[in-house]
């Protein structure tokens, strides 16, 4: 087995007396992509808020290609590798698509705001950041102001920021979450394709029972921020400690059918 990617270990946030992750030890090998699924107010969020740096745990350690990352900030764990699907605050809605995705690609090849950068990298940045919006079916909005963008083409135009930084880690919180019938297919594809051609790791805050049977190859379960569940998606939803944490209903009747 190869080493993991990241892991974190008896990872815990406390807020007052609540526990609200309650020391989970988990695992993520490259190429895996896992649905983290839970009722609500399980903890999903909040542990996705420790890995990515958002709050500081209480206790527990997260670490990223080996390395404890615990004390880092989350511009530090971006540059390290972990890449969050940006919040839409991230973005800057008075730049056009093109030039949001340009600046990723920029800070990324080492040249940030340099003004003597020549017109031939220039050139190739343009070119590299079109590139990825052909991928993210946006090309065509490519000279679009951000704030004018479908609440579907900026939740497209995350997906190519994150590529363009190109992480080792992908984080969705529920990728396709207002997006209409035609749009959300888009993003689960690039999804998928992020999996099984550049071989990322993604892990996926997820409550459609479609997307995860989809692309899921491991689903855990979080109940009172404690890990309930892990493994293959046909074994979790099977198993006796997840029937029985959701008393009767499941894994299915926690989940939403779409
Ligand atoms: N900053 C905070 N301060 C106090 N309590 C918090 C804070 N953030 C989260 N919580 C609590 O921690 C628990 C876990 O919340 P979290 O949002 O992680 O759940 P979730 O599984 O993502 O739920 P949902 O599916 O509804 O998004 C909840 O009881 C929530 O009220």
């Amino acid at each position: 087995m190869t080493s993991p990617i990241l892991e974190t270990h008896d990872l815990t946030v406390r807020f007052g007396g609540h526990v609200a992750v309650d020391a989970v030890t988990c695992a993520f090998q490259p190429g895996e992509l896992t649905a983290i699924v839970g009722p609500n107010g399980a903890g999903k969020t909040t542990y996705f808020n420790l890995i990515s740096g958002q709050i500081p745990a209480s206790a527990g350690t997260v670490r990223l290609k080996g390395r404890d990352i615990s004390g880092q900030s989350v511009s530090q764990r971006t540059r390290a590798g972990i890449g969050r699907a940006f919040q839409l605050t991230n973005l800057f809605p008075n730049l056009s698509v093109l030039e949001n995705v340009r600046l990723v690609v920029q800070a990324q090849s080492g040249k940030g705001f340099n003004m003597f950068s020549t017109a031939a990298s220039h050139v190739e940045m343009t070119e590299a950041a079109e590139a990825i919006l052909m991928r993210v079916r946006l090309l065509e909005q490519r000279d679009q102001v951000v704030s004018e963008l479908s609440h579907g083409n900026q939740r497209k135009l995350e997906v190519a920021l994150l590529i363009a930084l190109d992480p080792a880690v992908y984080m969705f919180d529920e990728p396709t979450a207002g997006m209409s019938v035609d749009e959300a297919p888009v993003v689960l594809d690039l999804i998928a394709e992020l999996k099984e051609h550049t071989h990322r790791t993604v892990l996926l805050v997820e409550h459609k029972m479609d997307v995860i049977a989809r692309l899921a190859d491991r689903i855990i379960v979080l109940h009172n921020g404690a890990l309930a569940a892990d493994g293959p998606p046909a074994e979790v939803i099977a198993s006796d400690v997840v029937q029985e944490a959701y008393m009767g209903r499941g894994l299915e009747g926690i989940l939403e059918n779409a």
